[in-house]
C-alpha cells in the first residue's frame, strides 16, 4: 500500500477501518511547535462519523492517541506517531462484500491488486475513514500556517444540482468568515439554500440512494512566490494530495475549465497596486498559481467528490466465489454523502501540501 508521501514533511498513513487502530506518522514538523490539541479535536470532530443524520450512524470519538514526537505540549522534531482506536466496528456488513463486489467501491480493483488480501471489512485501507490521521496531521499544519496569517477553508459549491455562489463572485472574504465556515457542517455563502441542500441528502438517504457534489476551497494570506515550475508546481502538488482523498474525481484551479471558454483579454488577471502598495490582481481566473507558483492572490480551487458508493438501492454485480451474476443491496451504516464530512479532509491536504512547500523553503 503506498502510505507515504512529502519531502520535507513526511507522512506515513497506516490502518484499517475495522482493524485495531488507524494512524499517522509525521516527520519534519519543526521541533519546539506548540500544538493546541483542543483545537486540533475540533477538526478531528467535523470530520468524525456519526455526527448527524446526514452521515453514516457510525460513531467514534476519533480522539487521536500521540505515541511519540510530542513533549511537554511541544514537537520534538522526532516523527510524530498519532494513532486513533476504531471502537465502533461492525464487521458482519461486510461478510457477503467479501465476494459480491460493490460498483464503484474499491472491492474489486483492490481484491485484483492484493490477489485477495486486503481486509475488506469497512473496506480496509480504503475507507474513507483512514482520513482520520489526515485530518490530524492536516490540522497541525493548519496551526503552524496561522502564525504566518495563512487561513484554509472551503465551503459546499455544489450538491447535486443545487449550486452556491463562487469564491469568485464575493467582494471579500475575510479570515473571519473563512473560521466561521469551519463551525457550520454545510458551510455556504448563499446560506439560503442549505434546507434545499438538507432536504436533498435525506431524500437520497431515503431512497436508499446518495449524491455527490463540489467543494470549494481557498487559501488567504498565502504570499506570492511559493512553489516551482513543472513537477512541483503548487498545482501538481495539491492535485496529488487532493486525489489522495477518496471519492474525489476532479480538481479545478480558479476559473477552472470555464477560462477555455474566455479570451485572452478576459482570462488575463491584470495587475494593480493596491492602496498599501501590494501587488494584486483584478480577477483570479488562475487560482492564485501561476507557472506553479503563487502570485499573492488566495489559491482557489474545486474538488469534484463522487455520490459514494454503498447504497440500499439494487444493483447488478458480479460474485467473484461463484463467478457468476449477483444482485446487491448494500446494508451496512454508510454516508449518504460524503462532502459535508470531506469538507475538513480537503482542508487538511491543503495544509499539508502548503506546509512542506513553506518548510522547504519554496
Ligand atoms: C469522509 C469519507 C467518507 C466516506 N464514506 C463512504 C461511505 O459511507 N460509503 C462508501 O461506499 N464510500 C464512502 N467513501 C468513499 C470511499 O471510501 C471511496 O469511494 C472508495 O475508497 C473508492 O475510492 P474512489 O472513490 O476514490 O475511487 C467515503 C470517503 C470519505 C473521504
Ligand atoms: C467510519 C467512517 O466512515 C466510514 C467510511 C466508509 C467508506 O467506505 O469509506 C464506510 C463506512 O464504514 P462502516 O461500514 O465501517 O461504518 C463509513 O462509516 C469514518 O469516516 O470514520
Amino acid at each position: 500500500m503506498s502510505g507515504i508521501w512529502g519531502k520535507k514533511l513526511e507522512l506515513s498513513l497506516f490502518g484499517e477501518s475495522h482493524g485495531d487502530a488507524i494512524g499517522i506518522t509525521i516527520n519534519g514538523l519543526p521541533p519546539g511547535f506548540e500544538i493546541d490539541l483542543d483545537q486540533v479535536q475540533v477538526e478531528m470532530a467535523r470530520r468524525a462519523p456519526g455526527s448527524s443524520d446526514l452521515t453514516t450512524p457510525r460513531k467514534e470519538k476519533d480522539l487521536p492517541e500521540i505515541l511519540s514526537g510530542f513533549l511537554d505540549g511541544k514537537t520534538t522534531g522526532a516523527p510524530l506517531t498519532a494513532i486513533i482506536r476504531n471502537t465502533n466496528t461492525r464487521s458482519k456488513d461486510y461478510s457477503l462484500l467479501k465476494d459480491v463486489m460493490r460498483p464503484g467501491q474499491a472491492d474489486y480493483p483492490g481484491r485484483m491488486r492484493y490477489k485477495g488480501h486486503n481486509d475488506h471489512r469497512g473496506s480496509g485501507h480504503f475507507s474513507g475513514r483512514i482520513t482520520a490521521p489526515i485530518v490530524f496531521a492536516g490540522a497541525i499544519c493548519q496551526q503552524w500556517l496561522k502564525q504566518k496569517g495563512i487561513t484554509v477553508s472551503s465551503h459546499i459549491q455544489s450538491i447535486g444540482n443545487i449550486e452556491d455562489e463562487r469564491f469568485a463572485d464575493q467582494k471579500e472574504v475575510t479570515h473571519e468568515q473563512a473560521e466561521a465556515f469551519k463551525k457550520d457542517q454545510l458551510p455556504l455563502f448563499d446560506g439560503e439554500k442549505k434546507e434545499a441542500i438538507r432536504d436533498l441528502i435525506l431524500e437520497a438517504k431515503e431512497e436508499g440512494d446518495s449524491v455527490g457534489g463540489v467543494v470549494e476551497t481557498f487559501v488567504l494570506g498565502i504570499p506570492a512566490g511559493y512553489g516551482n515550475p513543472f513537477f512541483d508546481s503548487v498545482e501538481s502538488t495539491l492535485a496529488h494530495l487532493v486525489f489522495s482523498v477518496p471519492a474525489i474525481k476532479g480538481i479545478e484551479f480558479g476559473t477552472g475549465f470555464d477560462i477555455t471558454r474566455m479570451k485572452g483579454s478576459e482570462a488575463n488577471d491584470e495587475y494593480y497596486y493596491d492602496e498599501n502598495g501590494q501587488v494584486k490582481t483584478r480577477s483570479n481566473n488562475n487560482g492564485g498559481i501561476i507557472g506553479g507558483i503563487t502570485y499573492g492572490m488566495p489559491i482557489v480551487f474545486r474538488s469534484a467528490v463522487k455520490p459514494p458508493a454503498s447504497i440500499k438501492k439494487k444493483q447488478q454485480t458480479i460474485n467473484v466465489r461463484e463467478g457468476k451474476a449477483a444482485e446487491l443491496e448494500v446494508e451496512g451504516r454508510h454516508d449518504p454523502c460524503i462532502v459535508p464530512r470531506v469538507l475538513p479532509v480537503l482542508e487538511a491536504v491543503t495544509a499539508i501540501a502548503l506546509t512542506d512547500l513553506i518548510l522547504g523553503g519554496n
